[in-house]
């Protein structure tokens, strides 16, 4: 390659649908591992789950009390034994008589109803009735939660403590879930430090790396840190064909623009297909989406911009779907609200601009309806990453004018919780 100069970018300004479009068509789900119930929570399942046995397997008291035959009425009855949940005496109730038994204990063969404690007094060995419940109240009849081979969880759904649960009731110690895909993230530039080493005249501390391996973190995937790239094509090089060797995929952030060290885009499109290299989009303009073969598999590079923010809210919008969807989430969109904005925004009259804002409930007693308004975090520069503080969605403000008035009803994209 021969060095390069400063030129205009040729790379075509797509949509920002357009280039959502082309990450989902390039980016495929990793595949399946077995793991475990501890390790289960937040992942996808990957098989159905069937219920191998009934639950309750028996049938059982769902009270304190005592385990008796109904057609007995509130005749005093002889208590012949005594039931725990777990130590199961053999004994049958008859006519005249009942078994003390509690909570979850199997019941005895013969009875038909469970007299709660409060309902009785024992004296003796007898046992006093002094209110009849229905028949078979008290009862949890085998099989009332769960039947056997009824399907119970499909796969494709996000684990959370009641699937994980349902898991271990049906005895699947161990089960398929998606695998987390691998993500390596890659710092670019001679001007970036690692935080603790000293900055030179010209330096600044490497912030992107941290921000993304925790915004990796959020969208369901491993994060691998590789550290800072130099701005030589061979150090570059060397990083991203190990990233790629060893991982699922790659996101870097800076020298995709068009300076005379912006070098990521050139070596990407030496080693695979550039799908696009530029977005309509404030911030985050010359965010890169490449895929490149290795070992017969089609892995996604994220070249983000440099600017901490533009890395962030490109990342936000096009990265974290792409990895949702490698880690076999269902939905890949973040919810959006039609908001009314707090006061005049200013924004691009050229590109899509997503400004990071707060967005506010309220709820309105006449109409009983809740209804959203939203401010900005204030300055809205690239560079600003407190712009991204507190913020809990994306503006989409799209190009055409200059500013939009106080009262306006925009598109809010919710990043956090309102
Ligand atoms: N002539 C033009 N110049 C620029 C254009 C353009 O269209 N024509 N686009 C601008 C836009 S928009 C963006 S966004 C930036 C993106 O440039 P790069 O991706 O090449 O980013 P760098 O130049 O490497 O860095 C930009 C800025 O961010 C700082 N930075 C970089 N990495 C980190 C990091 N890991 N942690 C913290 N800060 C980082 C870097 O020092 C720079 O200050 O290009 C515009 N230029
Ligand atoms: O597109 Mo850049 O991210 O505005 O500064």
């Amino acid at each position: 390659m021969t060095e390069k100069t400063m030129r205009p970018s040729t790379y075509a300004i797509i949509e920002p649908e357009e280039a959502s479009k082309l990450i989902y068509e390039n980016v495929a789900q990793v595949g399946v591992e077995e793991i475990s119930l501890l390790e289960g929570n937040g992942r996808i399942l990957a098989e159905d789950i069937y219920a191998i046995g009934d639950m309750p397997p028996f049938d059982t008291t769902a009270v304190d009390g005592y385990a008796l035959l109904w057609e007995d009425g509130i005749e005093t009855r002889l208590i012949i034994g005594e039931r725990t949940a777990g130590k199961v005496s053999d004994v049958t109730v008859v006519a005249g008589t009942a078994v003390r038994i509690m909570t979850g204990a199997p019941l005895p063969s013969g009875a038909n109803s469970v007299i709660m404690v409060e309902d009785t007094s024992e004296d003796n060995k007898k046992l006093i009735v002094r209110k009849l419940p229905q028949a078979s109240d008290n009862i949890r009849p085998t099989g009332q939660d769960l039947q056997a081979g009824q399907l119970v969880l499909k796969a494709g759904i996000t684990l959370n403590a009641a699937e994980l649960g349902l898991i271990a009731t049906v005895n699947r110690p161990r089960f398929q879930a998606v695998r987390r895909p691998r993500i390596a993230i890659i710092s670019t530039g001679d001007e970036i430090v690692e935080p603790g080493e000293v900055a030179a005249y010209g330096q600044i501390y490497d912030s992107n790396r941290f921000s993304l391996v925790a915004a990796v973190r959020n969208a369901g995937a491993e994060a691998v840190s590789l550290g800072i790239a130099p701005d030589t094509r061979e150090g570059l090089k060397n990083l991203v064909e190990r990233a790629l060797a060893e991982y699922d995929g790659l996101v870097t952030s800076g020298g995709v623009s068009v300076g005379k060290l912006d070098l990521v885009k050139d070596l990407l499109e030496e080693m695979g297909t550039i799908h696009f290299g530029r977005v309509n989009l404030k911030p985050g303009k010359p965010l890169t989406f490449v895929t490149v073969e290795v070992d017969g598999k089609r892995k996604p590079v994220f070249g983000l911009p440099g600017f901490p923010v533009s890395s962030l809210v490109s990342f936000e919008l096009f990265v974290r779907p792409a990895l949702l969807k490698m880690g076999g989430f269902a939905e890949l969109s973040r919810p959006v609200l039609q908001v009314r904005t707090e006061h005049v925004i200013k924004h691009s009259p050229e590109r899509n601009e997503f400004v990071r804002a707060i967005v506010t409930s309220h709820y309105d007693p006449e109409t009983s309806n809740y209804w959203y308004s939203a401010r900005t975090t204030g300055a809205q520069t690239s560079s600003r990453l407190l712009s991204m503080l507190g913020a809990n969605a994306l503006l989409k403000l799209v190009p055409g004018s200059n500013e939009i008035a106080e009262g306006s009803i925009v598109s809010a994209i919710l990043i956090e919780q309102i």
